[in-house]
């Protein structure tokens, strides 16, 4: 019998949207781990919680994780070949760039305006594909997007320093621990031993800078087709100001 693990519909939607506030997110976990599953959550949640206020550029080697979203109108830009992957990364960089520019004109510290995520799965794949290039423009964007509102989601099977180096590892101090296939590369997500044990899917330990906490992991099964049917079909009559 399938395990499923519940958690009632108020502790999914706080789960999600606490995941949303964190200046970048790291969701690592073995493969059916449910990282599409978290990943789906933030964006949906983010759909749900705050359409006017949210944009994706999204990145995805894997060309069939983030393939729905693709046609939504908040999705400034979608990429799977490693050069479009790349100018995705630039482009996120552009808009933060803009962003400093308008709080300098405003004399403020933090970008007033809606978020953007920059949604990369999977990162192995990312940085595999391009790493001399993606390597500093990936950094850079993880040490300016806060201020601006732009953050990084990014999932991974394999959280290795070989494949994720530590300047790049080190920015995400938010992350999601899904079971993983060994105590190492659950040292290597949370610092510790432990992720190996979790059940197949449905649990995962998140952490932030207040603390690591095992949760439920919540899966929308018919919103988050749903909500991006109902973006979709909006898309001609929808015109972005800024
Ligand atoms: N939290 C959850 N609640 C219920 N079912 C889940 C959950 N997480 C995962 N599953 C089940 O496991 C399947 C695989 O999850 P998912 O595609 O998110 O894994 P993944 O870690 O992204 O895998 P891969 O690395 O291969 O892409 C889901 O389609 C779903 O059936």
């Amino acid at each position: 019998m399938k395990r499923v693990w519940k958690t009632p519909e108020l502790d999914y939607y706080n789960l999600y949207a606490d995941m949303l506030q964190q200046p970048h997110l790291l969701i690592a976990g073995a493969t059916g781990s449910g990282k599409s599953v978290v990943i789906n959550g933030m964006m949906t949640t983010a759909l749900k919680d705050s359409p006017a206020a949210v944009q994706f550029i999204l990145i995805d080697p894997k060309r069939v994780e983030l393939v729905d979203y693709k046609e939504l109108p908040h999705t400034l830009r979608y990429s799977s070949e490693p050069g479009e992957m790349v100018q995705a990364l630039q482009e996120a960089i552009t808009i933060t760039d803009n962003r400093y520019r308008d709080m300098a004109r405003q004399h403020v510290k933090k970008y007033g305006g809606g978020a953007v995520y920059v949604v990369i799965d999977e990162l192995a794949d990312l940085m595999t594909t391009n790493k001399k290039q993606v390597q500093p423009i990936l950094q850079r964007l993880c040490q300016i997007g806060r201020a601006a509102n732009v953050h990084v989601v990014a999932a991974t099977q394999c959280p290795l320093s070989a494949v994720i180096p530590t300047p790049i590892k080190v920015n995400f101090d938010s992350r999601v621990a899904l079971r993983t296939r060994s105590g190492q590369d659950s040292r290597n997500i949370l610092g510790v031993t432990g992720c190996e044990l979790l059940p197949r899917y449905g649990q995962g330990y998140y952490m932030t800078p207040e603390g690591c906490r095992l949760y439920n992991i919540p899966m929308y099964e018919t919103e988050t087709p749903d909500i991006i049917e109902y973006w979709r079909k909006q898309k001609p009559r929808i015109v972005w100001n800024g």
